[in-house]
């Protein structure tokens, strides 16, 4: 990033080299015909060593966030995206490389920890606590979660167990109970592609809110046009490496240009 446009920000997110790898054991090992395979799976069963193996997801990452800026991540299927965010988010260890971050980055992921079988109203409750909010502010904000959410437009859906709802009322309500709160570094993950046009306005809108509030708010998408619409700037990862880094519109005309979209 350009030195001048340093000063004066005050920085969020710093990720210093960050190399991130995922072992995995069970898998097969290696290529080979259906014979093959089939005598590695005998071997096994034989109590033979299974053999571990390495995924190099994030590969020498570095960048600056700043507080204030919305910055999206894109990047085609498998390039690393998910795996750099939970990493910020602390959830995922770095191999090598360090990651700073100046308070508690949330994570808002289409998976985000909430119980299916629990109704929508509890799962409220849940999420509030779990973003630590106490519970009367949970109590003030109820309301505004479920109509932000749409959840009972269509009836009292609320009221049902979440494992009823469909991906994008689940997403929804998920997005609402994560945007109900003001959020040092918000990383939301796909979340918005899942809602339907009416949602994803509404929910552009709070996200270009949050960031007033003087956060710093990340976006997966695969969507150029929800990226354009919420993003300043951009990160481009391929093979897990920073492939670029700035202006919205330059790095997404860049990803166009090479995936042909
Ligand atoms: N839990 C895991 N265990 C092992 N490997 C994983 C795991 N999660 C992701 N990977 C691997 O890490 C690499 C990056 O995956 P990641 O999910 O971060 O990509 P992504 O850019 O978010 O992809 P997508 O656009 O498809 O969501 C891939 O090669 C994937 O196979």
């Amino acid at each position: 990033m350009a030195e001048e446009n340093v000063q004066g920000r005050i920085p969020t997110v710093i990720a210093d080299d960050v190399h991130i790898v995922y072992r995995v054991s069970g898998g097969s090992g290696g290529k080979g015909s259906a014979t093959a395979a089939l005598n590695r799976m005998i071997r096994r069963d034989k109590g033979e060593s299974r053999a571990i193996r390495k995924v190099h997801a994030v590969r020498g990452v570095s960048f600056t966030a700043y507080r204030g800026e919305a910055i999206g991540l894109i990047g085609t299927n498998g390039s690393g995206k998910s795996t750099l965010l939970r990493a910020i988010a602390g959830l995922l260890p770095t191999e090598s490389g360090k990651v700073y971050t100046d308070g508690q980055p949330s994570l808002l992921g289409v998976n985000a920890a909430l119980m299916g079988d629990l109704t929508g109203e509890r799962n409220v409750i849940l999420g509030g606590l779990a973003m630590g909010m106490s519970r009367e502010e949970i109590r003030d904000r109820y309301e505004g979660i479920v109509d932000f959410s749409g959840i009972n437009e269509k009836g009292d859906f609320i009221t049902l167990p979440m494992r009823t709802y469909s991906s994008g009322m689940g997403a929804r309500l998920r997005f609402s109970i994560a945007a109900a709160k003001n959020h040092d570094v918000l990383m939301i993950d796909e979340a918005l592609s899942t809602g339907d046009r009416k949602f994803q306005i509404r929910s552009e809108a709070r996200i270009r809110e949050l960031r007033k509030e003087a956060g710093t708010v990340f976006l997966v998408s695969h969507g150029a046009k929800t990226i354009r619409d919420t993003c300043d700037r951009v990160l481009w990862l391929e093979r897990g490496e920073l492939l670029m880094d700035g202006p919205t519109d330059e790095v997404i005309k860049a990803y166009e240009k090479e995936t042909g979209k």
